[in-house]
């Protein structure tokens, strides 16, 4: 970030005078620094330092650090600007648009869009100004320290509407006093939905943005669409508003996508009152800090037709413990005991035996959020490659010159603007279906988008590999985005229905209205 207040005008003669450990002065992107102080301190040690000292440092510095660590450093020691010079580095400032080809989406980029109003773009400035202003420097640290977000994000979130925008048009959006951009309840559409998504992806830490309310956007639209009056009054206010947090708990240590198998059974109790839940549910994104479990139980007989909804609070009986997955801590991934839970039956959602329905409706959405994320997490590494081939020397040329990088760029950039395009279509057809007839007519081409997204974000992340090389497998540093992609993209190959499933389910779906056409 360039530095706001007036600096001292010093000249490069002078800078070159102090070139010793007892005053080291550099200038990057015409701001001089004073860093005498900080050569011990220095991460990659005092000598790298003094080779340059007295000199212009610009390639040294960018070759060897991201834009961040003089955001954070460098207010401390800079001391002026070289008399005459600008900065000459075209570096995006918190709140802008990458100016880097394809590092946003095309409308972004001076390209025209069917999709895509004046509300759209006010809509993402807003949040990603949240972002930025509140999370974008302190994530890393974050996520690297396994530290959830607080409440009190959550609450800010809750305050600007950010919670309610990631859950789709609805009357939801009438509980929140306001939305991102001033955006109204009445203009709102699944683009600023996709937006929503797409501005948390952005932060470049799956861990640390899954923890930043994915539970709830897949716990809560189930309350939405299928619960009772009372409890679309209650709860769904004290989630908007971030001082409650909800998570959706399916998946068990024996039952993955073959749902229809969970074991964890609701005993009503004699009186008729009361549920008693027992059981285990694992892989449960927030559980660890959620206070609401929007839970799949076994009320009924075996298969599909005996499963319910329940609404479970934390309270007697459930415990969760953080499960550590590839992803981080700041997830909360848990894994949730429910020992002789009491849960009225007031909290059935959708009704008794109903369940698989209100979870299979869910899914749809689900699945196209998770399409958003890969493709604005492959957009954001292909841009860190795109950026890094310009800046990477080896063998004396750039990267970028290498016909064989050029190459794998070609391949991620080409995956990106295709995703984006079918995703875009996808997004357009839920803006014109209702929420069931999604689930008719999409079920199908979002699975197959499902599908096509992770082997893509697969690719992209090979690729992403090979151009970063060690730093690709390194957690600080220049490649600390396209290592946290490498080691957690699997996770929407897995989540929300196995690739496998997808593909099954997309031809499956297909075949439903199959003609009896003969070639
Ligand atoms: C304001 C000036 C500087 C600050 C605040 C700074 C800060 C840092 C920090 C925080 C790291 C660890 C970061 C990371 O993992 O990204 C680091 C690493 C490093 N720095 Fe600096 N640095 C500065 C200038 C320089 C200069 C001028 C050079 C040499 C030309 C240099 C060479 C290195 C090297 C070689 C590493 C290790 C990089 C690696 O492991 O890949 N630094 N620096």
């Amino acid at each position: 970030m360039a530095p706001t207040k007036t600096l001292r005008q010093v000249t490069r003669e002078e800078v070159a005078k102090n070139n010793t450990e007892s005053s080291c002065w550099i200038i990057v992107d015409s701001y001089v620094y004073d860093l005498t102080k900080f050569l011990g301190l220095h991460p990659g040690g005092e000598g790298v330092i003094l080779k340059v000292a007295g000199k212009d440092a610009t390639e040294e510095f960018y070759g060897l650090h991201r834009q961040e660590v003089m955001d954070k450093f460098g207010p401390r020691y800079i001391i002026g600007q070289i008399a005459g010079e600008k900065p000459k580095l075209d570096l995006t400032k918190p709140g802008e648009y990458s100016k880097v080809p394809y590092a946003e989406a095309g409308y972004l980029q001076g390209r025209p869009s069917p999709f895509y109003k004046e509300s759209h773009i006010r809509f993402r400035d807003a949040i990603r100004k949240f972002y930025d202003d509140e999370l974008t420097a302190d994530a890393p640290t974050m996520d690297a320290m396994g530290e959830a977000p607080d409440r009190e994000t959550y609450q800010k979130m809750g305050k600007i509407g950010l919670l309610a925008c990631r859950l789709g048009p609805g009357p939801h959006l009438k509980v929140v006093p306001e939305l991102p951009g001033g955006v109204k309840p009445e203009e709102f559409d699944y683009f600023h939905e996709l937006i929503s998504h797409e501005e948390t992806t952005r932060l470049g830490i799956y861990g640390f943005a899954e923890g930043l309310a994915s539970g709830m956007v897949i716990g809560l639209p189930p309350v939405l669409a299928f619960g009772p009056k009372w409890m679309k009054e209650k709860v769904v206010p004290e989630v908007l508003s971030g001082n409650k947090i909800i998570c959706l708990a399916i998946t068990e240590p024996t039952v993955g996508s073959d749902v229809a198998g969970l074991s964890t059974t609701a005993v009503k109790t004699p009186d008729g009152k009361h549920y008693i839940v027992n059981g285990v549910k694992k892989w449960i994104t927030n559980g660890s800090f959620s206070d609401y479990f929007t839970t799949a139980v076994r009320t009924g007989g075996p298969g599909m037709g005996g499963i319910s909804m329940l609404l479970i609070p934390r309270s007697e009986g459930v415990e969760t413990k953080i499960i550590k997955t590839s992803g981080t801590t700041s997830a909360g991934t848990a894994y949730v005991t429910f020992d002789n839970v009491k849960v009225p039956v007031e909290n059935l959602i959708g009704g008794e035996n109903k369940g698989f329905q209100v979870i299979m409706a869910n899914f749809n959405h689900e699945r196209w959020s998770m399409v958003v994320g890969g493709t604005r997490a492959a957009r954001l590494v292909t841009e860190e490659c795109f950026k890094w081939a310009n800046q990477r020397m080896v063998f004396g040329k750039k990267l970028i010159e290498q016909p064989v990088i050029r190459l794998k760029l070609a391949e991620m950039l080409a995956a990106v603007e295709t995703l984006q395009g079918a995703l875009e279509v996808v997004t357009y057809q839920m803006t014109k279906l209702s929420y069931k007839e999604q689930a008719l007519h999409l079920a199908g081409p979002l699975a197959l988008l499902k599908y096509q997204t992770t082997r893509f974000t697969q690719r992209v992340s090979d690729n992403a590999v090979q151009i970063f090389g060690g730093r690709a497998i390194t957690r600080t540093g220049m490649g600390r985005v396209i290592e946290a992609f490498q080691r957690t993209n699997k996770f929407g190959a897995i989540l929300g229905g196995s690739e496998e499933i997808m593909a099954d389910l997309g031809v499956r779906q297909a075949m439903k209205n199959f003609p009896q056409a003969r070639l």
